[in-house]
């Protein structure tokens, strides 16, 4: 079920970890979650039709069953484009997701389905692709709790962060505070490595989605501590 005081009861005060599961072991997914229950923030889970982005990701039974054993809010990222989207995030509600994120590409589609979930009391979130500009979020961004800023090309792993991406955070950061949409969290997806988080948090990032770097660490504790410190430190 989701926890609908999302995203109220987040922490404010250090940069969160946004935990992809497309980069767990697939295989043994309920372990992984189990492994990284004690330190993850949010749970990222990315959804693809393979129209806007290369591949499929994740569908409704999957993130059925994830939302049940998730011991942290569920955040869906709806990679899809179309009127399709409203019944997408629909699904994806049902399916017990906390918070539902839109692309801003799906235009009116998108606004559409963010009033749909407010409606039924689950949080709305926006993402953007590294190759629109900024402008193309104003339209939603009184109504979501979250952008969703892409660091890499859509829909792939593995890539390294593009060097706009953190001069984009920063420049979501004085929109949102302009409109006093300073309680809207800025999340960092693609890109997330050791490297390149500090100047994210610098930039105005208030959660990464992190993939290999949090399911690939050889000292998972270690991992977040460093990670806690670095949040802590910058904010
Ligand atoms: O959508 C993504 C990146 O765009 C995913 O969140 C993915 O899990 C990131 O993996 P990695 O950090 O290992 O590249």
């Amino acid at each position: 079920m989701a926890m609908t005081s999302f995203p109220d009861t987040l922490p404010r005060n250090r940069l969160l970890a946004e935990i992809s599961l497309w980069s767990a072991d697939l295989l043994n997914l309920a372990q992984d979650m189990a492994r990284i229950a004690p330190y993850g923030d949010i749970l990222h889970i990315d959804v693809a039709d393979a129209r806007f982005t290369p591949g499929f990701l994740f569908f409704p039974d999957l993130v059925a069953r994830i939302a049940e054993a998730a011991q942290a809010p569920v955040h869906v990222h709806l990679m899809t484009q179309g009127d399709i989207v409203v019944a997408q995030a629909q699904q994806f509600a049902e399916a017990g997701a906390d918070l539902v994120t839109v692309h801003a590409e799906t235009g009116p589609d998108g606004l559409e389905a963010l009033d749909m979930l407010a409606a039924r009391g689950i949080a709305g979130g926006v993402a953007l692709t590294l190759e629109q500009p900024l402008e193309a979020l104003e339209p939603f961004l009184s109504k979501v709790a979250m952008v969703t800023l892409m660091g890499t090309r859509i829909g792939i792993k593995g890539a390294g962060l593009d060097p706009e991406a953190c001069a984009r955070i920063s420049q979501l950061r004085c929109r949102l505070d302009a409109r006093g949409l300073e309680k809207v969290l800025i999340a960092a997806d693609g890109g997330i490595r050791e490297t390149t988080v500090p100047d994210l948090r610098a930039a105005g990032a208030d959660t990464v989605v992190m993939g290999s770097l949090a399911f690939g660490a050889e000292d998972l504790p270690a991992r977040f501590d460093w990670l806690r410190g670095l949040g802590a430190q910058l904010a």
